[in-house]
């Protein structure tokens, strides 16, 4: 559905505007307008601007209006790297690894991930369609208007499908837009212990075809990490999913320092997302090919794990993304707020440069920073309100949400003030 709205009097018109990823000091112009005003038509945002100019041309009674006075005004979130949709859950090892195991640990001996792909391909289709609908009318209380969600709960054919399949109808039934990445290699399945290269044979010859066929996703994705996927059998399969058309994307650096982001670079990929233990080359290398830096602090605080280097990464002009990580294990959480107040407080991220990361970089990291990520004429009607005067609030607001009103291709989607989403 697509609506006709006209906000007005915001208090801070944050635009984010621009069209492509904003690296180093770009990432702190917000472009804000002080009592500004956007105009909405067909989904589509017509214009932007002052309150009063905006009204000299536009008619109120032609639109539904809404009036943003005191408040904040923002592009909608973009969370661009989940795992949103799963089976089963694993609070059991979160209790272990408060008692000191390890995240690799957990996974050396069969849980992890590998206990997930059990759950999701025990799971059935309505079982993960139900459950992912949930997860998004959460994402949509905090204000995210699009998010990137991943398969990797298979490590199969059938169910990597399945996932992709859930996601795609997701898509078409919930506001919430979804830019789906095939994420076969997420990890070794236990029939492929110690054969991780024909693991990656398996999915080059048998799955990736069918997903490039089937049109089921934008992104292909890789963990390249010690003990799961090497930097060569990384290089391998997505030198091969881009041959099939694919944008890429790698889990990166996460725990130990392989050189995932010199690969990023080298291969051209869309973003390196974690990055935890990423070396000054690679960030180099990344910042001169362009390649967004996808940031997830939400994992480093569950893993109790040291956070990626964003103040260094932002200061040697790499574009820097935000996003939840949102998954059974590692971070099972999809709260913005709470990766604000990490960002801020933590990754030495300015409110500024934390808001462009969860915008229009969020937009560029899954390649989408022409239609989403700010509020410019011509992009998506895709916008949140916040309950108080000014962006400031979303950090100091420690781990609450701010969001008071999202609408979604110019429709009005979630109204804190009604007290329940209206999709
Ligand atoms: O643990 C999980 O389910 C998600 C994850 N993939 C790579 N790191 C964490
Ligand atoms: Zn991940």
């Amino acid at each position: 559905m697509k609506g006709n709205i006209i906000i007005k009097n915001a208090n801070e018109l944050v635009t984010c505007s621009g069209f492509k990823a904003k690296q180093g000091k770009e990432m702190s112009d917000l472009k804000i307008i002080n009592d500004g005003a956007v105009v909405i038509e067909n989904g589509i945002i017509k214009a932007v601007g002052k309150t009063k100019e905006i009204l000299k041309q536009y008619n109120e009674k032609d639109y539904k209006v809404i009036d943003a006075a005191n408040k904040a005004v923002l592009p909608g979130f973009v969370d661009s790297h989940t795992h949103f949709v799963f089976g089963g859950y694993r609070a059991e090892e979160f209790s272990w690894r408060l008692r000191g195991d390890s995240y690799m640990e957990i996974m050396k001996r069969g849980g992890g991930i590998v206990s997930t792909v059990k759950a999701t391909r025990e799971a059935s289709f309505e079982e993960l369609f139900k459950s992912g609908l949930k997860r998004l009318d959460s994402m949509l209380f905090f204000g995210v208007t699009t998010v990137e969600g991943k398969s990797g709960y298979g490590l199969d054919c059938e169910t990597e499908l399945k996932q992709l399949e859930v996601m795609d109808k997701l898509d078409n039934t919930h506001p919430i837009d979804i830019a789906k990445t095939f994420l076969g290699p997420h990890a070794v399945p236990k029939d492929y212990k110690g054969r991780e290269d024909e693991f990656i044979d398996f999915m080059i010859d048998e799955v990736l075809p069918v997903v490039a066929e089937r049109k089921l996703a934008e992104f292909c994705d890789i963990f390249c990490e010690k003990n799961v996927f090497s930097v060569e059998q990384s290089r391998r399969y997505l030198k091969k999913a881009k041959e099939y058309g694919f944008k890429l994307k790698i889990h990166a650096d996460e725990i130990v320092q392989l050189g995932g982001a010199e690969l990023s670079a080298e291969l051209g990929a869309v973003s390196a997302d974690h990055l935890l233990q990423a070396s000054d080359e690679g960030i180099r290398q990344m910042a001169e090919k362009g390649v967004v830096a996808t940031l997830l602090p939400g994992t480093a605080f569950s893993l109790k794990e040291p956070y990626a280097r964003a103040r260094y990464m932002i200061d040697q002009n790499l574009a820097v993304a935000l996003a939840t990580d949102m998954n059974p294990g590692s971070c099972h959480t999809e709260s913005i707020p709470l990766i604000f107040a990490l960002a801020t407080l933590y990754m030495n991220m300015t409110i500024e440069e934390a808001i462009t990361a969860l915008t229009i970089n969020g937009a560029a990291a899954i390649d989408r920073a022409d239609s989403i990520g700010s509020i410019d004429v011509g992009k998506k009607g895709d916008i949140i309100i916040l309950e108080f005067p000014s962006y400031k609030y979303i950090p100091y607001h420690i781990g609450v949400s701010t969001v008071e009103k999202v609408i979604k291709d110019g429709v009005l989607v979630f109204n804190k003030e009604e007290g329940a989403a209206l999709c």
